[in-house]
């Protein structure tokens, strides 16, 4: 595992990144540009924060409550589902939303932007301590990008001589001021699967309001979403790209079963996730690569 030490040598930029240990020894990278200022941890390679040099309020939820540390997911920033998302599809008891999220990254790459930006690279490479869970060969990268917007993207490689199918997720946690008073447009006309009803298959008309749990997954949709939250004044754009599938979630009062959140936290996310799920699944033949990506920005909402 790589060092403070080490990482700090190799990869800090003094005034623009330094390397810290966070709770339960969990590597911190903090981030300060002349746009932003983030914070991720090579813990699932999770973004955990992103300010922009202007805003009041970060794009990120992160809750108070989350637990940190080797195996565990990290509730909010943006966990990465991976190699499959939702339930283990092979009904055999994996964990939920695969083992990219409760894995240690490596940092790989730092780079700085002619204007000041900086791009992060963490790649997660097959560990004998997963091989019950996943046998196939793969290498994984994550490069995040922190400038004007905060952009993504995973690239999976199949290292393997057989062909594999996964399914994936930026399962991002967008900080909301009210979810009452927020709405995610850009899905009107399409089909979803709603997890609340088995799984019912039911067509979104108008944009979406929160008035108890949501949990869907959208079909065929690549198109720009906006989430519009009234209470601060905002207006998230998601531009997705390698995605068909997206899945919008709050638990509502589900939360309360939700050991590592507060009771009143589903007031203040909305997960829209940029997806490859359900019949949008990817498989990938020996050699082949797939890129899932994730842009987002904020505009005042008029
Ligand atoms: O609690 P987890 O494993 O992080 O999952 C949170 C939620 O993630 C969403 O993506 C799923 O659609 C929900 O069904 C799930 O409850």
């Amino acid at each position: 595992m790589q060092t403070i030490e080490q990482l700090e040598q190799q990869f800090g930029i003094p005034g623009s990144l330094n390397f810290s240990m966070g709770p339960s020894e969990c590597v911190m990278i903090n981030i300060d540009t002349p746009f932003a200022k983030a914070r991720i941890t090579t813990q699932g390679a999770q973004i955990l924060s992103y300010r922009a040099a202007d805003a009041l309020h970060d794009l990120l939820f992160l809750s108070h409550l989350t637990r940190y540390g080797n195996r565990r997911a990290i509730r909010g920033g943006v966990p990465i589902c991976w190699p499959w998302f939702g339930v283990d599809p092979s009904g055999s008891g994996r964990p939920a939303h695969g083992f990219a999220r409760i894995r240690v990254w490596d940092v790989t790459d730092v780079q700085q932007t002619e204007s000041g930006g900086i791009v992060l690279t963490l790649n997660l490479t097959p560990d004998p301590v997963d091989e019950k869970l996943w046998r196939c060969a793969y290498s994984l990268e994550m490069k995040i990008e922190i400038s004007e917007q905060l952009k993504l993207s995973l690239t999976t490689k199949n290292l393997d001589s057989e062909c594999f199918v996964i399914s994936q997720a930026l399962h991002t946690y967008f900080a909301v001021g009210d979810i009452h008073k927020t709405q995610v447009r850009g899905l009107d006309n399409h089909h979803y699967l709603d997890k609340v009803e088995n799984f019912r298959e039911k067509l979104q008309q108008g944009e979406i309001h929160f008035r108890g749990e949501v949990d869907r997954v959208y079909l065929d949709s690549s198109d720009n979403l906006f989430i519009e939250d009234t209470e601060w004044s905002r207006r998230i754009v998601v531009e997705s790209a390698g995605s068909n599938t997206t899945i919008v979630w709050n638990p509502w009062d589900r939360v309360t079963s939700l050991k590592d959140m507060t009771d009143d936290a589903y007031q203040y996310f909305v997960c829209v996730e940029s997806a490859n799920a359900a019949n949008d699944s990817i498989s990938l033949a020996p050699g082949e690569s797939h890129t899932l990506s994730a842009c987002y920005r904020i505009m005042p909402l008029s």
